[in-house]
């Protein structure tokens, strides 16, 4: 059985998804080119430019194969990976893989100097446990589908969302020291 949890490592933070995982025992690999998703269990599409995924999913054909892997896989997408799985985003140079039906638009709570920490609630952890979500240029979920699940609210606004074993975060949950998220989501 595969038990490895693929993080694409085209662009972005992907090696602190990678700790947050090896902190759990769970195996990781860097997964630049399709063919390594043969091996995984499970993706994480981490943060970074969602106008360069997008040029990078295109030159290294990534679309197919990540709408195939995520018919019968688990992804995550955190900040610019949350971008790439919505079905709608703000901007005409982002091709989003529509994996989850929700409406994003980037960076709207601000530039770089408005990123920002806070501790949200997590009652899918556990009665009144919270999470310190960091967001860096955070896209914020405007639209969520009908099917869609909100699990994080911050100031009214969903967070983190699922639809069955696709997870979209606005903020970077490996960049706390705690990996609660990464565990539920590898229980997926
Ligand atoms: N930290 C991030 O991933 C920022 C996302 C970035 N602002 C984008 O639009 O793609």
């Amino acid at each position: 059985m595969r038990h490895t949890i693929g993080i694409l490592a085209l662009q972005g933070d992907f090696e602190k998804h990678a700790e947050q995982l090896t902190s759990l025992n769970i195996e990781t690999i860097q997964v630049r080119k399709p063919e390594t998703l043969e091996k995984c269990r499970g993706l994480i599409i981490p943060g970074g430019e969602s106008t360069t995924l997008t040029k990078l999913f295109d030159i290294y054909g990534f679309y197919e194969p990540i709408r195939e892997f995520s018919r019968n896989h688990p992804v995550m997408g955190t900040c610019a990976g949350m971008i790439m799985l919505a079905a709608e985003a703000d901007d005409y140079r982002i091709s989003p893989l529509s994996l989850i039906d929700i409406s994003v638009r980037r960076n709207a709570y601000g530039r770089q100097i408005n990123s920002f920490v806070t501790n949200v609630d997590t009652p899918f952890l556990g009665e009144s446990e919270t999470f310190r979500a960091i967001f860096i240029r955070a896209p914020q979920i405007e639209r969520v589908g009908p099917d869609v699940e909100i699990l994080i609210e911050y100031k009214g606004n969903p967070v983190m969302v699922r639809n069955k074993n696709i997870f979209a975060l606005a903020f970077h949950p490996e960049l706390t020291h705690d990996p609660r998220i990464h565990q539920y989501f590898s229980e997926a």
